[in-house]
C-alpha cells in the first residue's frame, strides 16, 4: 500500500508523520503538495498537524480551499481511510468532511503535553488494534483544540459510536471530553492528539504505533480481497 501525507503551506508535522508511518509499517509514503488534485494512486491519506496558512481567520479555514481537499473528499467517498491529525482535524471540520468545529482552547493557552485518551471504539480502520476502554498516552500540541458541536450532532456521534477517543482529563474544554471523531462511514478520523509523536520509546509513549498498524492492516486486507 502507498500513503499520501498532504503538505499545506504551514504544515509542520508532515515529516514526523512520514517518518512514523515508514518506521511503523515499512510502507512507501509520499509527501504531496496541497495543489494536487488527484490522490487516486494512494490507499491512505494523512492530513498532518501544523499551522496551515498561519491559522489565519481560524485554523483550517483557508486550507479547506486548497485543491487537494476536493481530492481528499473524493477518495474518502470511495471509502479510503483519511486521518486528520490536529491541524488536519481542523481542516476536516472546516471542509465539512467531519461535523462540528475546533475553537480556541477554553483557557486560551497553547498546550503541548502528554495526554491520556480512552479508546471508545475499535470499530474503525484506525482503532482496530486497540481495546475499547483502553487508556493510551498520546501527546497534544494545540491552541485551537476545543471540539464543539450542536446537541443534535453530539447525540448522533454518541448514538452511532463515532467518538473514537475521549480525554481522560480534558485539557482544552472540548465538549463531552471529545478528542477524536469518525464520519458516518467510519473511514475518516479527525483527532487533536498526535499519534506520530508516540511511536518510539524515547518519545515517552509508543501507543501511536497501533493506529498506523491498524490502517495498514485494514488496507492490506482490502487489497488482498480485491
Ligand atoms: N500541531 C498542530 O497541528 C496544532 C496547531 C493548530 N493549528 C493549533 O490549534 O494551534
Amino acid at each position: 500500500m502507498r500513503w499520501a501525507v498532504v503538505v499545506f503551506p504551514g504544515s509542520n508535522c508532515d515529516r514526523d508523520a512520514e517518518q512514523a508511518i515508514r518506521l511503523v509499517t515499512g510502507d512507501p509514503v509520499d509527501l504531496v503538495w496541497h495543489d494536487a488534485d488527484d490522490l487516486s494512486g494512494y490507499d491512505a491519506i494523512v492530513l498532518p498537524g501544523g499551522f496551515s496558512y498561519g491559522d489565519y481567520l481560524r485554523a483550517g479555514a483557508i486550507a479547506r480551499f486548497s485543491p487537494v481537499v476536493r481530492a481528499v473528499a473524493r477518495e474518502a467517498e470511495r471509502g479510503k481511510p483519511v486521518i486528520g491529525i490536529c491541524n488536519g482535524f481542523q481542516i476536516l471540520t472546516e471542509s465539512g468532511l467531519l461535523p462540528g468545529a475546533l475553537l480556541p482552547n477554553r483557557h486560551l493557552q497553547f498546550r503541548c503535553e502528554m495526554a491520556e485518551l480512552r479508546v471508545e471504539t475499535n470499530d474503525s480502520p484506525f482503532t482496530r488494534l486497540y481495546t475499547p476502554g483502553e487508556v493510551i498516552r498520546i501527546p497534544i500540541a494545540h491552541g485551537e483544540g476545543r471540539y464543539h458541536a450542536e446537541p443534535e450532532v453530539l447525540e448522533e456521534l454518541r448514538r452511532e459510536r463515532r467518538v473514537a477517543f475521549r480525554y481522560v482529563e480534558n485539557p482544552n474544554g472540548s465538549v463531552d471530553d471529545i478528542a477524536g471523531i469518525l464520519n458516518p462511514k467510519r473511514n475518516v478520523l479527525g483527532l487533536m492528539p498526535h499519534p506520530e509523536r508516540a511511536v518510539i520509546d524515547w518519545m515517552g509513549s509508543e501507543d501511536g504505533i497501533r493506529m498506523f498498524q491498524s490502517i495498514h492492516a485494514h488496507v492490506e486486507e482490502g487489497l488482498s480481497h480485491a
